[in-house]
């Protein structure tokens, strides 16, 4: 029923995994009420929970559980925890499939095996270990273990922490922000947000890979080094891979140098790729992980917020050639995204206002909520500081615009991976965008440039009568609010127009262009008439 409470996350485990200390001491930290089944459980039976099962038995005692914890998940709005048991009754996991399917966070506490099975027997009163408690206690985890691993969207490791280390990591990936890529060409996979998300790459990873390549640039360093760092912990081979930073790192020749590595260091089809850094890295590291064996795994760390809120995510890899942008590469998806919103503290400025660009060009296509975010936001976003910006208000924002920003991309590539149609409203101000960066010699920062590519199509649609003077003036001072440039005059039509030619959604001799029809409408325009085209251009030099 809409509008009905529902839990902030719910906490399943073994006995003794630290459900409750952890929960209790994550709530206290996020200010939230904090709920035990088994305490609501006995308040409602009127007794302790040994005494019920004596009395009625185990089948009886599911029962009134599974009342009690559905009850809960309609209306309680904190962190709650089952005992360790609820989650292999049916009736409970299809109510946790549900409060998934709303949006919640199940959230599967892994403590150390030996660890919990000792603090479980140490606690007493637990019906499920009487006799041998230790032999009961390792067949339930053998059973439960896959079954929590399937119901839980969120797995939170424990291993050797503190209650306190624990409760903060739990605390932030109840904080995360998931957006789920799925379709019928698609493997569904999620893109995570959130500061401390990377902590999940084993778990996206899987157990099958046993070599990992991890694809960076220089400029990034303390960002691999921390991939690596959980990647080995989780008993990974890793090979770190450097790449030139930026556009020099999408070539082939750059491709051919990981291909020969992968072969020289006998990475098989199971083994895996991730990619880790600005939008440039993980597009080159999609691309290789595409190619190498015709495809293996590979999960993409970004790290500018460009490849946060775009090139991470939709499976767009690829590589530049001479002659213009992205030209070879394939439609390949990743098998998750963490962008690890920790990441931000290091990007400078005028990287992170870049990324601003494809923000607000999913605004222009389909969002109009990110508008009068950018728009209420628009002095914070422009002084962005990665030093100060985690401890700031401005996170919260940026946080939700990714957010809505990824919604976007994950729509369109949802309906239409390998861009059929639908999907090329994602390329909204790319086709003068592509072009000019290739002029600039990769100069221009790629987001810069689509925010000039967006004016021009603003005033595309203008001149065909589309949308009125008053859209495009706002493109123009919206993307100036942001920092982002709006005009650019520093080539020739002609050889932008022979780059426009050589846009992937041309046909033939005819140039195809994504304008608005009205904001947040974008349509498909075929073969515009020339005039309009390069009066467009004119008006984007002033
Ligand atoms: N595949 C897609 O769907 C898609 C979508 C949009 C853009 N792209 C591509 O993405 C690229 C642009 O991405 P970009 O804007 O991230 O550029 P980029 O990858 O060139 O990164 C910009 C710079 O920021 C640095 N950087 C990144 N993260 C950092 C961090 N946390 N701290 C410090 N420095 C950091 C990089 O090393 C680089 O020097 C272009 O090649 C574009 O074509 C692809
Ligand atoms: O995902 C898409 O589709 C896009 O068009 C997203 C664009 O923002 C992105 O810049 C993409 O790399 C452009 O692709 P291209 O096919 O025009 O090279």
């Amino acid at each position: 029923m809409a509008g009905m409470r529902r839990p902030v996350a719910v906490i399943i485990g073994m006995m003794g995994a630290g459900k409750t200390r952890v929960g209790k001491e994550a709530a206290q930290m996020m200010q939230l009420p904090f709920a035990d089944a088994d305490n609501e459980i006995e308040h409602d039976a009127g007794m302790k929970i040994p005494e019920y099962f004596e009395r009625y038995g185990e089948p009886e005692f599911r029962k009134l559980e599974s009342d009690v914890v559905l009850d809960m998940l309609e209306d309680f709005d904190g962190i709650f925890s089952l005992g360790g048991g609820a989650p292999m009754t049916p009736s409970i996991q299809q109510g946790l499939a549900e409060y998934i399917a709303d949006g919640g966070k199940v959230v599967y506490l892994m403590a150390d095996p030996k660890e919990a099975m000792e603090r479980a027997n140490r606690g007493g009163g637990r019906p499920m270990l009487n006799g041998d408690a230790n032999e009961r206690w390792k067949k339930l985890y053998k059973e439960r273990d896959p079954v929590f691993r399937r119901v839980a969207n969120v797995q939170v490791r424990t291993h050797g922490q503190t209650p306190q280390v624990a409760a903060r990591k739990l605390m932030e990936m109840i904080d995360q922000r998931i957006v789920h890529v799925t379709g019928s060409t698609i493997e569904p996979y999620d893109v995570c947000i959130g500061e401390g998300v990377m902590s999940q790459l084993a778990q996206v990873l899987g157990d099958k890979p046993a070599k990992v390549a991890l694809i960076h640039t220089q400029a990034v360093q303390r960002h691999s080094d921390r991939a690596r760092t959980l990647l080995r912990q989780s008993g990974y081979d890793v090979h770190d891979i450097v790449i030139p930073d930026a556009e020099a790192g999408k070539t082939i020749e750059v491709a051919n140098g990981i291909w020969q590595r992968l072969g020289e260091e006998g990475f098989t089809r199971s083994d895996a790729i991730v990619g880790l850094g600005g939008g440039a890295a993980t597009d080159l590291a999609g691309f290789v992980a595409a190619t190498w064996m015709r495809g293996i795994r590979y999960v993409n760390c970004p790290t500018s917020l460009l490849a946060m809120v775009d090139a991470s995510t939709g499976g767009k890899t690829g590589i530049n050639t001479p002659q213009g942008k992205n030209l070879v590469g394939s439609f390949y998806t990743p098998a998750g995204v963490l962008a690890d919103m920790g990441a931000l503290a290091s990007l400078p400025n005028d990287i992170f206002i870049e990324g601003l660009g494809e923000v607000a060009k999913s605004g222009f296509i389909m969002d109009p909520e990110i508008l009068r975010m950018l728009e209420d936001h628009a002095d914070e976003l422009r002084s962005f500081d990665g030093s100060t910006f985690l401890d700031s208000d401005l996170k919260d924002v940026v946080a939700e615009l990714i957010e809505r920003t990824v919604t976007v991309k994950a729509y369109h590539v949802s309906a239409d991976l390998k861009e059929a149609g639908l999907r090329e409203f994602l390329n909204y101000g790319h086709t003068l965008g592509h072009a000019i960066e290739k002029l600039e010699h990769f100069r221009w920062r790629h987001g810069n440039a689509v925010a000039v590519g967006c004016v021009y199509a603003a005033e595309l649609s203008h001149l065909l009568g589309y949308i009125d003077q008053d859209l495009v003036d706002y493109h123009r001072s919206l993307l100036g609010s942001l920092g982002l440039p709006t005009s650019w005059n520093n080539g020739s039509w002609d050889d932008v127009l022979a780059l426009m030619h050589r846009d992937k959604k041309a046909r033939g001799n005819k140039l195809r262009f994504v304008i608005l029809g009205s904001l947040g409408h974008p349509i498909h325009l075929e073969d515009p008439p020339a005039d309009a085209v390069e009066e467009a251009f004119r008006r984007i030099q002033r």
